[in-house]
Order: C-alpha cells, then sequence, then structure tokens
C-alpha cells in the first residue's frame, strides 16, 4: 500500500494540487464575492468557521475580522457577515430577504412561527399566534408569572442566602424560566424550583432540550448521518418532547371542550386552541399546536434565563453600575418583602437601560439571523450579492458598532442608554437585535421583558450577591448554540439586603 503510495505520489499530489487550484479559481477569483475583503481563500474561511465552532468562539474571531476587513467580509462560499447601518436597516425592512436554510435547523415536529421560510405561512401564524403575545394577554398572565416563577426563585434564594452557601445561579434562573413557560403554555409548572434538593441526574425536561436543540444543528451540519443509530439519545429526546407537547395539547383541548377555569384560559395553548385566522377563520390543527408550543419552550427558556444571568454577571463585574441600579430600585420598591408589579417595573430607566446594556454587549443570539438573497440579488455596502447567497447581519458585531454606540462599544455602560442625544439613541435602537427586527422579531418579547424585568429587580431588591473568590468559574462567554458562560455555570452568594 505505502510503496504503491510512493510510486505514485507525484500523480496523486498533482492531482491534489489541480483540483485545489479549481477550487480556488471556483471560489475566489470566479466567484461573484471575489471582490468582498476577507480571508484570502476558501480554505482559510473554512477552517476560521470549524475552528469557531469546535473552540465555540466564533463571536470573537468573527470581530477580530470585522475590526480587520471593515463593515462587509467574507464568511464563506456563499455568505457574508455585515455590519453596517444601511445593511442592517434593508435587511429587516421586509419580507423580501427571507430566511436562510439554516432556519430548517428548528423545525422540531414541523414547520413553525420561528422556522419557516414561507412568508405566506408565516404571516398565517402571526395573524393567529401574534395575539396570545400580546400586552393585555401578557398582562393577563403576570400573577401566573410572578406566583410559579419569580417567587420560588426568591424562596430557592432565601434559603441559600439563610445557609450562606454557594449556588449556581444560572441553573435556578434556567428552572425558573421553565417552571414560568410550563405554566403559561402548557397551564402546568415543571415545578423544578420546588425540589428541595438538585438531582445529580438531569431534569428530563432539561436534558430534552440540550439534545434537542443540539440535534437540530447536527441535522443541519451532517445530513443523513445525524440518525438515530448515531445519536439515540438525541432522537429519545425528541420523541419525548413531542410526547410531552402532544398530551399537553390533547388535555388542554379537553379543557377547552368544558368550562375551563378563568387562569386555564389564559394560558397560550388555550388561546391558541381558540384562536382563529381572522381572514380565514381557519383553527390550528393538533401538529401545529405542538410544533407551536415545542417552539415556545426552545426558544423561551435559555434566552431569558442566559440574559437574566448575563446581566447579573455584568453588574457584579461593575459594582459602580451594580449600586447605581440598587439605588433605582430601593427608591422604587420601599418595602424590601413587598409584592412586586411590573408596572413598577417597566419605567424605571436604569433598569431598563441595564437590560437593554447587558443584550447589547453579550446577546444571547449572537449570531444574528442570516437572511437570503432575493431573485436578481441585492447591492449590499456596494457589493452585489446574488440570488439565494446569504448575508448575516452579525448581532455580536452589529452591537460594538462605533458609529452606532460611540467609542466604547467593549464597556458595559448603561448610562449609554440614558445620556444619548435623541437622534443617537433612536439610530441606538434601530440597530438593536437583541430580538431582531421586523416581521421576523421575537414574537414572545413582551412576556421576555416581564420575566427579565421581574426576575432582575426583585433577585436585587431582595439579595445583595457577590462571587466569592474561592468560587471563581470560566465566565467567558462561548457561542454554543446561544451564548452561554464557558463553564455553564455561575457561582454565587446572596445576603439578605438590609431594609
Ligand atoms: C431575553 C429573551 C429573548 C431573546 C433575547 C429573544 C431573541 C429572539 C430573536 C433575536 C429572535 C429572532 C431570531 C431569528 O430570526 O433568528 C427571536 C424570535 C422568536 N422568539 Fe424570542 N427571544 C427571547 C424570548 C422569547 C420568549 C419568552 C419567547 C416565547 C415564549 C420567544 C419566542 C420567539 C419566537 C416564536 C420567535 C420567532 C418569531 C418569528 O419568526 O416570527 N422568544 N427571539
Amino acid at each position: 500500500m505505502f510503496s504503491l503510495l510512493f510510486d505514485w505520489w507525484p500523480v496523486i499530489a498533482a492531482a491534489l494540487a489541480a483540483w485545489l487550484i479549481a477550487k480556488i479559481v471556483q471560489n475566489d477569483v470566479m466567484s461573484p464575492l471575489a471582490k468582498i475583503p476577507g480571508p484570502w481563500c476558501f480554505l482559510q474561511r473554512r477552517f476560521d468557521m470549524v475552528i469557531g465552532i469546535v473552540c465555540e468562539d466564533a463571536p470573537h474571531r468573527f470581530l477580530r475580522q470585522y475590526h480587520k476587513y471593515g463593515p462587509i467580509f467574507r464568511l464563506d462560499s456563499d455568505s457574508v457577515i455585515v455590519a453596517d447601518v444601511e445593511a442592517v436597516r434593508l435587511l429587516h425592512s421586509s419580507n423580501r430577504f427571507r430566511k436562510a436554510e439554516h432556519y430548517k435547523a428548528m423545525e422540531f415536529h414541523q414547520d413553525n412561527i420561528f422556522s419557516t421560510r414561507d412568508v405566506d405561512y408565516h404571516r398565517k401564524m402571526i395573524r393567529v399566534v401574534g395575539p396570545t403575545f400580546s400586552n393585555s394577554s401578557i398582562n393577563g398572565m403576570e400573577a401566573m408569572i410572578y406566583e410559579t416563577g419569580v417567587e420560588k426563585l426568591l424562596d430557592k434564594v432565601e434559603k441559600f442566602a439563610t445557609s450562606s452557601d454557594t449556588f449556581d445561579i444560572l441553573q435556578y434562573i434556567t428552572y425558573m424560566t421553565l417552571d414560568i413557560i410550563g405554566k403559561v403554555v402548557f397551564d402546568s409548572s415543571f415545578d423544578l424550583l420546588l425540589a428541595e434538593k438538585v438531582e445529580e441526574a438531569e431534569p428530563p425536561v432539561i436534558k430534552w432540550l440540550r439534545e434537542v436543540s443540539a440535534l437540530g444543528m447536527l441535522r443541519y451540519v451532517l445530513g443523513p448521518l445525524c440518525n438515530r443509530w448515531v445519536f439515540p439519545s438525541h432522537f429519545a429526546s425528541d420523541k419525548s418532547l413531542i410526547e410531552f407537547a402532544r398530551n399537553a395539547v390533547r388535555k388542554c383541548e379537553e379543557k377547552a371542550g368544558q368550562a375551563a377555569q378563568e387562569s386555564t384560559q389564559k394560558t397560550i395553548l388555550y388561546q391558541l386552541i381558540k384562536a382563529e385566522d381572522p381572514e380565514t377563520g381557519e383553527r390550528l390543527t393538533e401538529d401545529q399546536l405542538i410544533a407551536e408550543s415545542v417552539i415556545q419552550i426552545m426558544a423561551g427558556t435559555d434566552t431569558v434565563a442566559l440574559t437574566t444571568t448575563w446581566t447579573l454577571h455584568l453588574l457584579l463585574e461593575n459594582p459602580h453600575t451594580y449600586q447605581l441600579l440598587v439605588k433605582e430600585l430601593c427608591v422604587a420598591l420601599p418595602d424590601r418583602n413587598a409584592r412586586v408589579t411590573h408596572s413598577q417595573l417597566k419605567s424605571l430607566p436604569y433598569l431598563n437601560a441595564v437590560l437593554y446594556e447587558s443584550m447589547r454587549i453579550l446577546p444571547v443570539t449572537a449570531s444574528g439571523n442570516p437572511k437570503q438573497m432575493p431573485p436578481g440579488g441585492e447591492t449590499i455596502c456596494g457589493h452585489h450579492i446574488p440570488e439565494k447567497y446569504v448575508v448575516y447581519p452579525m448581532t455580536y458585531i452589529v452591537h460594538r458598532m462605533k458609529e452606532v454606540y460611540g467609542p466604547d462599544p467593549e464597556e458595559f455602560r448603561p448610562g449609554r442608554w440614558i445620556d444619548a442625544s435623541a437622534e443617537q439613541l433612536d439610530l441606538m435602537r434601530r440597530m438593536f437585535l437583541g430580538f431582531s427586527l421586523g416581521s421576523r422579531a421575537c414574537v414572545g418579547q413582551t412576556l421576555a421583558w416581564v420575566e427579565l424585568r421581574l426576575a432582575l429587580a426583585t433577585l436585587l431588591r431582595r439579595f445583595d450577591f457577590h462571587v466569592p473568590d474561592d468560587a471563581k468559574v470560566d465566565m467567558t462567554p462561548v457561542l454554543q448554540f446561544t451564548l452561554r458562560p464557558r463553564a455553564r455555570q455561575f457561582l454565587v452568594k446572596a445576603e439578605p439586603r438590609a431594609m
């Protein structure tokens, strides 16, 4: 075998060289993207992407390229990254720029409001699903959000404060978001916060979500190689999650057939079962109900948990900012133990500034929302990008544009959302991709804001947090589907705040 290779090596080397030259000509010389700056060769671009995925540091890697190449640069043979005001505005301005094929990874059970690339199907889903996330609908859920999630989280932290134990607050905030989603979507909390002790084994719903989101990416990257023989546990989790949602849908359908309690009528699934498309009068099928409720668990738990955790982390890293927020909260909520309502919080300037700033600097959806170019292509940053090529307005980079956020974009400075001129603030808001923009913006953002404000404000009003020296963990932000701490935990101590 080796002697054969040895005899034929000049031929093999020549064939490899010919292949490489042909690929370089195709991808780097003849490509319609050839004039766009970026790493010089397709191999280097592919290498950067693979290393970014393996080391989970893609956002930092591509930020360095932005500093080197400017507002548009090549990501792969058919895709570019942009961080430019006009381009971001254009890409979110109309349905001409559809979601890229990557969103197939978000199809759970079937196409859903998040994954769909079909503009008409999306419009229909917005007509039916949108009202369940309206202000009045979410206001009706506030008591459930508080009692099922926020209050139970406070009880948990109180116990750790009393025992002076160090604990992983990311874990408990994640439990809170899951218990809330369970309650507001299915009328049944997962009761993760009620467990006395943290079990050694991961709670089933957490395992399902972890494996099902990984499965989405694996399917996209590996195609047919991603099957139930290679990833049996992931496929089992997928089945369990769908079965869980199917049972919940059937239970809720039964309740909807009888005289359901008022609190049940407020839940998202109940509203979806009753909802009719105002244009056609159609209702959602059982399969659509399953798919929509699954995507709400997938999209509405980690995002809120990580945003709350990152905000707490950034505050503890910046004691002056932390004190300013605590001061605002102590004035607005004079009684440490009184129940807090969202209306007391929603206009607090510093609380809102802190949350915007945290989502700006550490956006959980850091990679942004890739858009496919329409028929005829489009000119972006002076370059023609052909039909079906993909453009990424990468959130992590857009949120660090000096022309939008000022000369210190790497600083966590909530004050920028308060002291900016009206014109600057308008630009900052229009470039804020934390919840995305336009017709594909986050449909659950009203719910997210209620959870974020209630959780952060009540935690900080009631407790003083710090990171003990002997419990420091690696909080480097890494991209694993969402932006999370490398340690996958955030260890803190809490003390009851003096009245
Ligand atoms: C802090 C929390 C949250 C953040 C930062 C966030 C962020 C986002 C972003 C950036 C998008 C656009 C993604 C893309 O196009 O690739 C999105 C879409 C979406 N989000 Fe959220 N989200 C949050 C909470 C929630 C919650 C609580 C729910 C529901 C329970 C939810 C449900 C959805 C859905 C269904 C979509 C798809 C909307 C569509 O395409 O029409 N999200 N979210």
